[in-house]
């Protein structure tokens, strides 16, 4: 809960009033009864209209006054509920911004979203409740019994006995509810979970024909949700009846024994009517005591889980010595004995890795899936960092630079390139913000998607669906190689970026790439990619097999050999 408090710090002064107005509406509230019975007593029972009057006016004004007050505060709880969530709601977004990949491995992201709606709303709730009735309800019952108990004391002794009673039936509902809420929560993540994964498979369902494993797979999860849900709801629907149970057999026992009383001479009528009053308030108090418990049960539950996104640390920050003057001029990249291994594994995917790539030297990695390729290409925007030896770029480690200049300086082309909804040409502009309409076309010329996009009916204005669902895989290729272009990066990094393309725009490409001043490496699977680059990195189960050209590995490496065999056949491989 240190969040809460935390994030409600700078709202203290409207919550004060908040809670001001409700300990207004709180002290209307004891009077009404009292003045009722006064009403009764003075008035109608002796038929003196002036004291009706007297007394009638003077509840109907505090009526107004505790209407008023309720109105204010509900503004004030709203107003400091919702900047509340929108505050923590940003917090929590600039967190995740800041996450690593470990981070991002450790919190999938349906757990996140929930996070960022349910949970955030949890908590609201519990913050509205808790200005509205949360000192209310507890003084409420206090004061209802004190007050009773100067009216009568006798008929009021009824309240020491169901008082402690209802108290302690919600305490056992609200503890047992809390845990089952907290299951809730969680079962919610799952529904989540299984819902985005296949909000954004759909189409890899239908083509499967996976509709009935899925569409059991997500009743799985539903019914989970559901049956927790129903066991909290059904808990704490029990406790409604007990409570009016319990109430009406109190009213009952306050008329029968206020009768007694009455004819004794011991009470009056209007005293009767003022318990029975205080009676209903009280149990109404203590019912909104118990969902006060209840919200706050559920806030604690979320508002621990946003905490551990808080306090997640994240392992890959920028170094407090990094240098602010450190500049990639060059583009060399330099690996010096370099081992890496994910955090969740037990073994280095990448082992000793050494090799210097020299400015604008073009270099192609090829290798069998899940050889490293990929991982070798993290390490350079520093998107994970090496767990043995060290990255240098320009003869400074990467940990040195300054993060978000170093990525900044590098073009990264993803293995799936991923688009934002918007424009084709703000898709491009998302790699430069500053970019003109002259760069924005030339980078596109250069990835050779230029002719696609002109030959659209809205050209660059052509609005891309989620995920780039309305474009070709390669033209989506193309569009996040152009968004890396434009940026003019020193280092150029294409992951399996080329895979969709045919021979001759790939080689387009490729000649478009030697016109920028950078060094290039190029993750392909394609012997004629790896033809036309200055150096090939042959790798193999995290290491470094071997390094030359294409003339000099077919000669010397029998793995490159047979890669070429492959694609080209056996008679071939000279002549290439
Ligand atoms: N986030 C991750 N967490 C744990 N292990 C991972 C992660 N990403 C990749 N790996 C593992 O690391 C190894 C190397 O993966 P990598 O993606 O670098 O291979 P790759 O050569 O790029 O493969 P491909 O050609 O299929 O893209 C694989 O064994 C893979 O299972």
């Amino acid at each position: 809960m240190k969040y809460v408090a935390r994030f409600l710090k700078p709202y203290y002064f409207q919550m004060a009033i908040a809670w001001f107005l409700m300990l207004t509406e709180l002290a209307v509230e004891l009077m009404l009864p009292f003045f009722l019975g006064k009403m009764i007593d003075e008035g109608i029972q002796t038929q003196e209209l002036d004291t009706i009057i007297f007394w009638g006016s003077i509840m109907v004004g505090l009526a107004i006054l505790s209407f008023a007050a309720g109105i204010i505060n509900s503004f004030f709880s709203a107003h400091v509920t919702f900047k509340f969530g929108y505050d923590m709601r940003q917090r929590l977004f600039e967190k995740v911004q800041a996450f690593s990949f470990k981070n991002l491995n450790e919190y999938p992201t349906s757990s996140l979203v929930t996070r960022f709606t349910n949970d955030i709303r949890m908590i609201q709730n519990g913050i509205f409740m808790g200005l509205r009735i949360m000192l209310r309800a507890p003084l409420l019952v206090l004061g209802g019994v004190i007050m009773a108990f100067l009216v009568n004391w006798r008929i009021a002794l009824i309240f020491l006995v169901t008082v402690p009673l209802l108290i302690g039936f919600l305490l056992f509902v609200v503890m047992k509810a809390g845990k089952l809420f907290r299951k809730v929560q969680e079962r919610l993540d799952n529904v989540n979970r299984v819902m985005q994964e296949n909000l954004s498979g759909i189409r890899l369902i239908k083509a499967f024909v996976r509709k009935k494993h899925e569409t059991n797979r997500f009743m799985g999860a539903n019914t989970e949700l559901m049956q927790n849900t129903k066991k909290a709801l059904r808990l704490i629907e029990t406790s409604m009846p007990v409570l009016l149970f319990v109430m009406n057999m109190s009213l009952l026992f306050i008329l029968w024994y206020g009768n007694i009383e009455v004819g004794n001479n011991n009470a009056q009528v209007g005293d009767v009517v003022a318990i029975v009053n205080y009676a209903l308030r009280v149990s109404m108090a203590i019912s909104m005591f118990g969902f006060l418990t209840m919200a706050i049960a559920r806030m604690k539950a979320s508002s621990d889980r946003i905490a551990q996104v808080l306090d997640a640390e994240i392992d890959l920050v920028e170094s407090e010595y990094a240098n602010e003057q450190y500049r990639v001029n060059d583009g060399t990249i330099e690996f010096s004995n370099v081992s890496f291994r994910y955090p969740n594994l037990k073994e280095d995917v990448l082992s000793e890795l050494s090799f210097t790539v020299q400015p604008q030297e073009k270099i192609t990695i090829i290798g069998a899936t899940g050889s490293g390729k990929t991982s070798l290409f993290q390490l350079i925007p520093r998107l994970y960092d090496a767990t043995k030896g060290s990255v240098f770029i320009d003869g400074h480690d990467v940990r040195d630079y300054k993060l978000d200049y170093l990525r900044g300086a590098i073009g990264y082309v993803p293995q799936a390139p991923l688009l934002f909804t918007g424009s084709i040409r703000e898709n491009i502009r998302w790699g430069k913000n500053d970019a003109s309409e002259d760069d924005i076309i030339q980078a596109a010329k250069d990835a050779q998607i230029h002719d696609t996009i002109k030959n659209l009916p809205n050209g660059y204005d052509t609005q891309i669906g989620q995920k780039g669902v309305n474009l070709s895989g390669g033209q989506k290729q193309r569009v996040s190689i152009a968004r890396a272009l434009i940026r003019h990066p020193k280092i150029l990094m294409l992951d399996d970026s080329t895979s969709a393309l045919d021979l001759k725009t790939e080689s387009r490409l490729l000649d478009a790439i030697n016109q920028y001043e950078c060094t290039t490496l190029i993750v392909t699977q394609k012997v004629t990619t790896a033809m036309s680059t200055d150096r090939i990195f042959l790798m193999d189960d995290g290491q470094l097999l071997d390094v030359g050209r294409h003339d000099q590995l077919v000669k010397t490496s029998d793995l490159y050999r047979k890669i070429v065999e492959s694609q080209f056949g056996k008679e071939d491989v000279h002549e290439h």
